[in-house]
């Protein structure tokens, strides 16, 4: 893209006139701060322990981080069940097997594992459900390609809407049929996306390859990717591993809240699922895979001893102090909403990135990894004072495994949204099947009630 085809003007008088609006804009909104204390305002909709509002029930999962001990929370080891099923078990069950991925979405789905036949349709389902007509991929895919493959996914999701012939009906059928097709079609808008991105931005050759039958999920993902379609056995099994791993964690994490939120207005499917992917974006939430990446491309250069923990500490606290890398004083890959002692899929994702990490010569970047796991733990608790243990979550390993897998940084946080959308889809599913009120929270008015002047008598 030339600057000219940037949509908006740069002139002296533009830049101007923004200036004096941003400096009005920052004159105002400033909240004072102890007011959210006075009226004890669930800020992040947490409670003052820090725990989060109860705002609705599910079947879907359960995120445990902490047991419960004559009304006193105590951090424990994490847990993660789906539909009931320990993840952990299910990741052992799973051992050795294909099409992990699509029993864990049937799972999620529709509450309990499949069968060996209904396996067998589930697939032949899924991969009917995954074609993208040609038109879609030129007129939409190819064009107006994004840097940002996360974006792209947002646009092509909500222009499925035009493509499909009942977009409206948010009758229970069919949104199940709309579930499936966006969970069969994500990895190839996403592939495609990327490829578009290279060729028209970067001048690479353009490469489509259509997924095959027969193959899983997360093999069609790494068959399309590559230009010679290869990959070998433990590479599939690893980003099937990884895949199940990101499908779902609960109503209240902030995408799959925002599929409850947009969902309870009643709107379409296409709008809910468009909105989940901008909220995983952020690299508070699924961003933060790529973030740790480029966090660790920066410890990389600047530590110049790895095995120096003292050196590797100095730096993770001019991190913490804004000093350094994105200066937003945070650690990516560490802490989280509802863990206190671990997270049970980043231990899982760091036992394969071990194995990788053997297998391709990465054992001093792995060893790394290991070092600045430990240590970011105890920086922060020590630097923003907190009580309870933080632990890495499952972005923290998933950057490495990817890079591992050769697959490129612009597909981390897009691969998270074609895991998750099982997990919004059943969430969806379950909020239309509960018929849930609108959700609708409370926000106090702390400003003063004014009044209106005439346009010649304003100062
Ligand atoms: C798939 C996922 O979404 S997993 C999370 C991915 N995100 C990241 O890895 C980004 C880094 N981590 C974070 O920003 C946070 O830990 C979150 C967003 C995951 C959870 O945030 P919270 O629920 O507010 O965590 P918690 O209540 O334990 O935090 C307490 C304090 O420690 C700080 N803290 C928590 N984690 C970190 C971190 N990794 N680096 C620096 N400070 C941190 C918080 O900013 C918070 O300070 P505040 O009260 O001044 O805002
Ligand atoms: O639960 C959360 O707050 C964040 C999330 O989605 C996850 O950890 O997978």
């Amino acid at each position: 893209m030339n600057s000219n085809d940037i949509l908006i003007a740069n002139t002296d008088d533009l830049r101007s006139d923004m200036d004096y609006l941003e400096k009005t804009l920052l004159k105002g909104h400033r909240i004072d701060p102890n007011l959210y204390e006075e009226y004890d305002v669930k800020r992040g909709l947490r409670d003052s322990t820090g725990r989060g509002v109860l705002t609705g029930l599910t079947e879907v999962s359960d995120v445990c981080g902490f047991d419960v001990i004559n009304g006193r929370k105590i951090p424990a080891e994490g847990g993660l069940y789906y539909q009931g099923i320990n993840v952990n078990d299910l990741i052992n069950g799973l051992k050795g097997k294909r099409f992990g991925f699509e029993e864990t979405t049937f799972l999620l789905l529709f509450g309990r594992l499949p069968k060996k036949d209904e396996l067998e349709h589930f697939l032949k389902v899924l991969s009917e459900l995954e074609d993208l007509s040609g038109r879609f991929v030129r007129d939409v895919v190819m064009k107006a390609s994004s840097s940002n493959i996360m974006n792209a996914l947002q646009r092509c999701v909500l222009t499925l809407y035009t493509y499909d012939e009942n977009p409206e009906d948010i009758s229970v059928e069919n949104a199940l049929r709309q579930a499936l097709e966006l969970i069969a079609k994500l990895p190839l808008i996403a592939v495609y996306s990327y490829h578009a991105y290279r060729h028209f931005r970067k001048d690479e050759t353009l490469l489509i390859r259509n997924p095959e039958k027969g193959r899983s999920l997360a093999e069609n993902i790494l068959y399309m990717l590559r230009p010679d379609g290869q990959y070998t056995e433990l590479e599939a099994k690893v980003l099937d591993v990884a895949l199940i791993l990101h499908a779902e964690h609960g109503g209240g994490n902030n995408s799959t809240f925002t599929t409850h939120v947009v969902t309870s207005s009643g709107t379409d499917t296409y709008s809910a699922i468009a909105a989940s992917i901008g909220s995983l974006k952020g690299p508070r939430h699924g961003g933060a895979n790529l973030k740790a990446q480029g966090m660790f491309d920066d410890i990389k250069k600047s530590v110049k001893d790895w095995t120096n923990e003292d050196e590797i500490r100095e730096y993770l606290r001019l991190i913490l102090d804004k000093k350094a890398f994105d200066k937003t004083g945070l650690i990516y890959g560490m802490g989280h909403a509802v863990y206190t002692i671990s997270d049970p899929r980043e231990k899982i994702l760091k036992s394969y990135a071990q194995k990788l990490a053997s297998e391709k010569g990465f054992d001093d970047e792995f060893a790394l990894y290991d070092r600045v796991e430990r240590i970011a733990g105890e920086e922060i608790m020590t630097h923003r004072k907190m009580l309870k243990p933080v632990c890495a979550n499952v972005d923290f390993y998933s950057g490495f495994v990817y890079t591992m897998l050769n697959i490129p940084e612009e597909l981390f946080t897009p691969l998270f949204a074609i895991a998750r959308i099982t997990g919004w889809s059943a969430h969806r599913l379950e909020e239309l099947l509960n018929a849930g009120k609108i959700i609708r929270p409370a926000y106090k008015y702390v400003g003063q009630h004014t009044e209106f002047h005439n346009r010649d008598d304003r100062n």
